[in-house]
């Protein structure tokens, strides 16, 4: 099968025009397809209104029991199931998941490295099996950055995350595209010029422009699960803003293209 992974970035999903006209972008995408969002932005507002305040360190969620309480109330409640309900008002056959829902994406609570980021979790283990099921019958998976470890304990994953360990787990036996769709042109030399997109980027570069700070907070996860998808088999991934989506797909320049090093050739 050809499947394409596409993650919505919160900043859209923050904003309902934004996001029904990336929804209805997304319906009419061709073939086999998963939805796959977080909604950082909404969570930590809706935490702060709690009293809970928000920290993040490199593009990731300190989560402790009060955060991952919001944060699966906001990504695997709120988020999810309106957006399973606007594509099921545009006539796709929508079916909303966290990890724990069909053992989709088992995690473990990340050992303590120095940071203890709490109730986060990394990714196990993808049924792969459930989701060629429910491709194979026309449903399409809407998957959040909630997970489970199997025992019991929901955890939180970043929704870049998802999105490649997907795409990775998928491309083991099929042809996976994975798509990163956010509220930027693409990654960016500036970050507020939305000029200066770079159209491919390899280890090297991203390496030099981390270094130079030019790549910081979220688009750090973003960056390290492209590599890393690529590294295992996805067939292409791309960056860039939610309403590129079709050009990208058509192999139209947009957006920045992820590229694995030249080592990587040999
Ligand atoms: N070089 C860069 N180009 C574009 N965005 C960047 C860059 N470096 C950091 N960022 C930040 O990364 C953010 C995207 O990460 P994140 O907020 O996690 O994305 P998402 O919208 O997918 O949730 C951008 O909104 C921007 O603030
Ligand atoms: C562990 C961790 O960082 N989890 C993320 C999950 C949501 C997410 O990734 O949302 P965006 O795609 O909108 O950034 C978080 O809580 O922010």
């Amino acid at each position: 099968m050809k499947i394409s992974i596409i993650k919505i970035g919160g900043n859209v999903i923050d904003f309902p025009e934004k996001l029904d006209e990336f929804l209805s972008l997304f319906a009419k995408f061709p073939g086999h397809k998963i939805l796959v969002h977080g909604g950082g932005i909404m969570a930590s507002r809706f935490g702060e209104s709690l009293g809970v305040m928000p920290e993040m360190v490199d593009g990731r969620r300190i989560t402790d029991q009060e955060t991952l309480d919001v944060v699966t109330m906001v990504y695997a409640g709120l988020i999810n199931k309106n957006i399973v309900a606007k594509l099921q008002a545009l006539k796709v056959n929508a079916i909303g998941m966290c990890g724990a829902d069909g053992n989709i994406i088992r995690s473990i609570k990340r050992p303590v490295k120095g940071i203890d980021y709490g109730f986060v979790g990394d990714i196990q283990e993808v049924n792969t099996k459930l989701i060629d099921h429910l491709l194979s019958g026309d449903l399409l998976p809407v998957v959040n950055a909630i997970t489970h470890d199997a025992k019991g304990q929901l955890l939180n994953t970043n929704a870049d995350s998802i999105a490649s360990a997907l795409a990775t787990s998928l491309a083991k036996e099929h042809q996976v595209n994975l798509y990163f769709c956010f509220n930027k042109s693409g990654v960016l030399i500036d970050e507020k010029n939305e000029n200066s997109i770079i159209p491919l980027i390899n280890e090297d570069i991203y390496a030099e422009l981390r270094r130079e700070n030019v790549i910081h907070s979220g688009m750090i996860p973003k960056l390290d699960n492209a590599f890393e998808a690529l590294e295992k088999g996805v067939n292409h991934v791309w960056i860039g803003k939610a309403e590129n989506l079709y050009l990208a797909a058509k192999g139209k320049l947009s957006g920045t293209t992820i590229e694995r090093s030249r080592y990587d050739l040999y």
